[in-house]
């Protein structure tokens, strides 16, 4: 069985505690977007794993979907083994969430494929053990998120009228480094509600608590998000922990300079 596993954009991002976990409390809506991973399991005589396209940093067996399976044959212990092949397209160190995406859609694909019987609140507690992301994408709806990022509340936002542009400059970005940087801070007004305004007043309201750091760290991104204003963007953020950055719309532009240093994704 084959699926494609999306990214996701955050829109606003507040980081306003640090929990006793370690972890810390957000508050952000998530927005899925059309960049594509595509994920194979099939059933094989051993559990195997080989990736094509970008290369994933790390060990074989702390991927995503690896961790998953083995989470799932704990409590599925005839779960057979599975042969995975995993074509990465979703930039990493992007916060675009690419490996959560592969996660969540390995569960659903091990749910489906071997008819484990869980439903969508029992796969999203199997996807939050793997990362705070992960849970998002089981639904894959656009969400307010809030604790650690793993907890929904629906939001009416269609952005299908615009068109939104990626870019992922020459940077990565570690979300454990982006988390050490930033100081929490309670919001007087949530993304939740911000959102409901028209995009032409995002710009000066809804921010991303990440940026201020990752940007003096890293300025390629503070240019791309500049450009991208300079370009008529209605609004234009850091996603996530970075390095990618988002810019909404009214028509597709031409952005020639920046193509030229990042990749650029167009009507995501
Ligand atoms: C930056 C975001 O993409 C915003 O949506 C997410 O919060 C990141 O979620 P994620 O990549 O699934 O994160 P995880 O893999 O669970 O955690 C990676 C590291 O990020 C930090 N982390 C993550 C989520 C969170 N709410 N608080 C944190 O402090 C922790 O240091 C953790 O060790
Ligand atoms: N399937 C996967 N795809 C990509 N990275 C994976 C995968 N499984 C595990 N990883 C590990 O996760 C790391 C990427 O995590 P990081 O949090 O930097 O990513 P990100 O793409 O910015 O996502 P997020 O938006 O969740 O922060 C990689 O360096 C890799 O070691």
């Amino acid at each position: 069985m084959i699926v494609f596993p999306n990214a996701k954009i955050n829109i606003g991002l507040n980081i306003t505690a640090r929990r006793p976990d370690g972890y810390h409390d957000l508050e952000t809506v998530f927005y899925p977007v059309k960049i594509y991973d595509v994920l194979e399991a099939v059933e094989s005589t051993e559990l195997s794993f080989e990736a094509s396209g970008l290369g994933i940093p790390g060990r074989e067996e702390d991927n995503l979907c690896i961790k998953g399976y083995h989470l799932l044959k704990r409590d599925f212990p005839n779960l057979p083994p599975v042969k995975i092949h995993l074509h990465k397209n979703i930039p990493i160190g992007a916060g675009l969430g690419g490996g959560s995406a592969d996660a969540a859609f390995f569960i659903k694909l091990m749910n489906q494929q071997f008819k484990l019987g869980l439903d969508e609140e029992a796969m999203m507690g199997y996807a939050r053990k793997l990362g705070a992301d992960c849970a998002f994408f089981i639904n894959n709806k656009p969400v307010y998120a809030f604790e650690k990022g793993d907890e929904f509340e629906p939001v009416n936002l269609d952005l299908s009228a615009y068109a939104i542009v990626l870019v992922m400059p020459d940077a990565h970005v570690s979300t454990a480094e982006a988390y050490r940087g930033v100081k929490p801070a309670q919001v007087n007004e949530t993304v939740y509600d911000l959102v409901k305004m028209p995009v032409t007043a995002w710009k000066r309201q809804i921010r991303n608590d990440f940026e201020a750091h990752i940007f003096n760290d890293h300025p390629v991104i503070r240019g791309v998000k500049a450009e991208l204003y300079e370009r008529g963007a209605l609004y234009a953020s850091m996603s996530g922990s970075g390095a990618s950055v988002f810019g909404i719309f009214e028509s597709t532009p031409i952005l020639q300079h920046l193509e030229e240093t990042c990749q650029v994704f167009y009507n995501m």
